[in-house]
């Protein structure tokens, strides 16, 4: 273990901060940056601990992560990821930080001296970054202050290579990634519903997800009509109509030509459907400039943590074909059209190959 530089006199050498900056964005997932964020800071400061929150998506979840790591009684730091709770004063605490976007500075009820900064990207907290000590950390507010600039940074740059170029939403490559969070999401809100008896009843906590797959009808066409440009044009609008019809909770992937994929969040499969069926129609209403009318057809199928996501896709893709192959311009679900018999037997795991 080395000495944290916050007990060494003499200042911090400045090679074993630039050693910690090159270990933590060294790393090319965001799970590994958290964790090596918090121990890397936790290895150069005399710290109790140090705890980084991510910021939620709504106001009933300000907080979705919190990666936080322990100094032991003999001095070793451990590193592991805490459900985010609601209540608590450390929580609040780092919700007030990236609320007010202010650095704050306390102690504990324990006596301990708190630093907690805000995590700021384009003028908005995305997360917190929270130090306890038994000494005041006045000395090195600076430096959490330029691990969290660097952090920021480093977050966009991350989340910027898992963006289609053309439309801004998710690409394919980030798509297991992306599944695996928000179905890990879903187990903590779950988890927290069945904790918290007032929470079940509301509608996030027990949603489940649907992954739909939506292709633009008759592309072809509109790129022989009107040429690459407008084609590309129509791909460009039809994602900004998506993102202004969807759910913030929602994730929206481009997954290459003119097909999407999306991650809806709803209570059932009616409201799943319906969402679905209300973004259809609006497509359809929409004139596109120049080109005019353009229709989609879209095929959704039910996603649980035990499922294999290729399998889903396979599903979804087969309403989706059923819908192209039945007059296209409408919504299809997999397990409907099972249950109506309309689709052939279920794929065995391994017959198929979508990457
Ligand atoms: N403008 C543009 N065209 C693309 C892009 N990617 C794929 N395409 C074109 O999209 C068209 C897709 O055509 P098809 O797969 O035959 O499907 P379709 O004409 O939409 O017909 P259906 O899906 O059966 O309704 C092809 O002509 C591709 O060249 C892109 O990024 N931009």
């Amino acid at each position: 273990m080395r000495t944290p530089w916050h007990s060494l006199a003499g200042g911090m050498p400045e090679s074993r901060l630039l050693a910690s900056v090159a270990e933590f964005t060294h790393h090319r997932d965001i799970d590994a940056l958290d964790h090596s964020l918090v121990l890397s800071m936790a290895e150069l400061v005399a710290v109790k601990s140090v705890t980084l929150c991510k910021r939620g998506d709504t106001l009933q979840h300000p907080v979705e992560s919190l990666t936080v790591c322990l100094r032991n009684s003999d001095g070793h730091c451990v590193v592991e990821a805490v459900e985010p709770m609601r209540d608590g004063d450390p929580v609040e605490t780092m919700v007030c930080a990236m609320e007010t976007l202010e650095v704050i500075t306390d102690v504990t009820d324990e006596g301990l001296c708190r630093l907690v900064v805000p995590i700021i990207r384009e003028h908005a907290a995305i997360g917190a970054v929270m130090l306890e000590a038994e000494d005041t950390l006045d000395s090195v507010r600076t430096m959490v202050e330029g691990f969290a600039r660097i952090y920021a940074n480093y977050i966009a740059l991350l989340n910027e290579s898992e963006r289609d170029k053309l439309t801004g939403l998710y690409n394919r490559r980030s798509f297991e990634q992306r599944l695996q969070r928000l179905l890990k999401l879903q187990r903590q809100r779950a988890r927290a519903a069945r904790r918290d008896e007032e929470r079940r009843t509301h509608i996030e906590d027990v949603a489940q997800i649907y992954l739909a797959i939506l292709d633009i009808d008759h592309f072809k066409r509109i790129n022989d009509t009107w040429g690459h440009v407008y084609g590309d044009e129509v791909i460009l609008m039809l994602a900004q109509q998506m993102r202004a019809c969807f759910r913030q909770n929602d994730v929206l992937f481009r997954f290459g030509g003119e097909e999407f994929v999306m991650l809806i969040a709803s209570e059932d499969e009616a409201a799943a459907a319906g969402a679905l069926e209300r973004f259809r129609e609006h497509v359809a209403n929409w004139a596109f400039p120049q080109v005019g009318h353009v229709t989609v057809s879209i095929g959704y199928a039910l996603i649980s943590e035990n499922d294999y996501p290729e399998i889903v896709l396979d599903r979804a893709d087969k309403a989706l074909y059923f819908a192209k192959q039945n007059g296209r311009n409408s919504v299809q679900g997999f397990e409907k059209l099972t249950a109506r018999g309309e689709l052939g037997a279920p794929v065995a795991l391994g017959s198929i190959d979508l990457f």
